[in-house]
């Protein structure tokens, strides 16, 4: 039997009004896509759009913002549209939201809430390669320690260094986290919405490390916009992971800037497929295995 490949691609994608529209033109159907839950937007944003991208036939992975549900009777009216629409994988997260608007504080408790709803749900958390400006290393190590076991696969928050990433997959394996990795990074973007939502999204320490370790060679202009490639990171990561059967693949982190998408593909598929496949993963390959 061929191995299989696993160099995969999900897109993460703002709910906006155009989003439908947009995104099959620029990403196929047959793809992957995780929808997020802004604290101005509110989960049903979310979910109506996640409900609309899988009918559009993409494999759909809403977030929820444990911040931002207000209680059970809402969490299980959302959790049955999305399972009526065959959305059966979620990324589950507090949410920027300052106070809660219910009685889930942070994602662990939503994900006993979701687990109690079904267990049929796979659950992706978050992952911090560089640490949380607001929270400490063991606030982050101990809260997932308490997801993990329920959860099916990690998301790195955005990061601009293969080498930091590297080193948080290594420090988690050895507390003995072995979940999925998805590993996020930024898209095509321009440097003046990278720095203003990365200082207010709390990537501002790793935004300002790039700058001094080599971003100036990953950015280029476009349309008078400087913008910045993460060509180069997603070549150091793939090279580093590539084969590692716990690499899910890469979570790009679009804002909606979706005009440079098929440069980035184009990327991707440039890179030397790998031959293992991460259980659990159900988005489609970006390289079909060579028979
Ligand atoms: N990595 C990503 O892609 C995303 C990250 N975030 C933000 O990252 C932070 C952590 O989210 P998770 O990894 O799901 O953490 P979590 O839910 O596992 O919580 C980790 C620890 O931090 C505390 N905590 C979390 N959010 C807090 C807040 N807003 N105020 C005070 N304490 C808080 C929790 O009580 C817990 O002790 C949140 O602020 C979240 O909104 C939000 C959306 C996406
Ligand atoms: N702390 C934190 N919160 C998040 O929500 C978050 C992360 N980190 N890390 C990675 C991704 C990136 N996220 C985001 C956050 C904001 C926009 C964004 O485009 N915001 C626009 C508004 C969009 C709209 O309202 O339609 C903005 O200008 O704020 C996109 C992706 C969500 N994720």
């Amino acid at each position: 039997m061929s191995a299989e490949a696993v160099a995969r691609i999900r897109l993460e994608v703002v709910p906006s009004a155009d989003l439908l529209t947009q995104l099959p033109a620029a990403f196929d159907t047959t793809g992957s896509v995780s929808v997020t839950c802004l604290p101005h937007h509110g989960p049903a944003r979310t979910v109506e759009a996640s409900v609309s991208l899988a009918r559009l036939g993409y494999h759909t992975v809403p977030h929820l913002a444990a911040r931002s549900i207000t209680g059970k009777a809402e969490l299980h009216s959302l959790l049955l549209q999305l399972q009526q629409a065959g959305v059966s994988e979620l990324f589950l997260v507090a949410g920027d939201r300052r106070t809660p608007a219910g009685p889930y504080a942070w994602s662990g408790e939503l994900l006993e809430a979701v687990n109690a709803y079904s267990p049929d749900f796979s659950i992706g958390i978050a992952g911090y390669p560089e640490g949380h400006p607001q929270l400490s290393q063991k606030q982050l190590s101990s809260s997932l320690g308490v997801k993990a076991p329920l959860a099916s696969s990690m998301v790195t928050q955005m990061c601009f260094s293969a080498e930091a990433i590297s080193r948080y997959l290594r420090t988690i394996r050895k507390a003995g986290i072995e979940l999925p990795v998805w590993v996020g990074v930024p898209g095509p973007v321009s440097i003046r919405k990278l720095v203003s939502l990365g200082a207010r999204l709390g990537v501002g320490r790793s935004l300002k490390l790039a700058r001094g370790t080599g971003m100036a060679g990953a950015l280029w202009r476009r349309d008078d916009f400087l913008s910045y490639d993460s060509g180069r990171l997603i070549r150091e990561v793939h090279q580093e992971l590539a084969g590692d059967p716990l690499f899910a693949g890469f979570h790009v982190y679009t804002f909606n800037d979706l005009g440079r998408l098929p440069g980035l593909l184009d990327d991707l598929r440039a890179l030397q497929p790998t031959t293992t496949l991460a259980s659990g993963n159900t988005s489609i390959p970006l390289f079909p295995a060579k028979i």
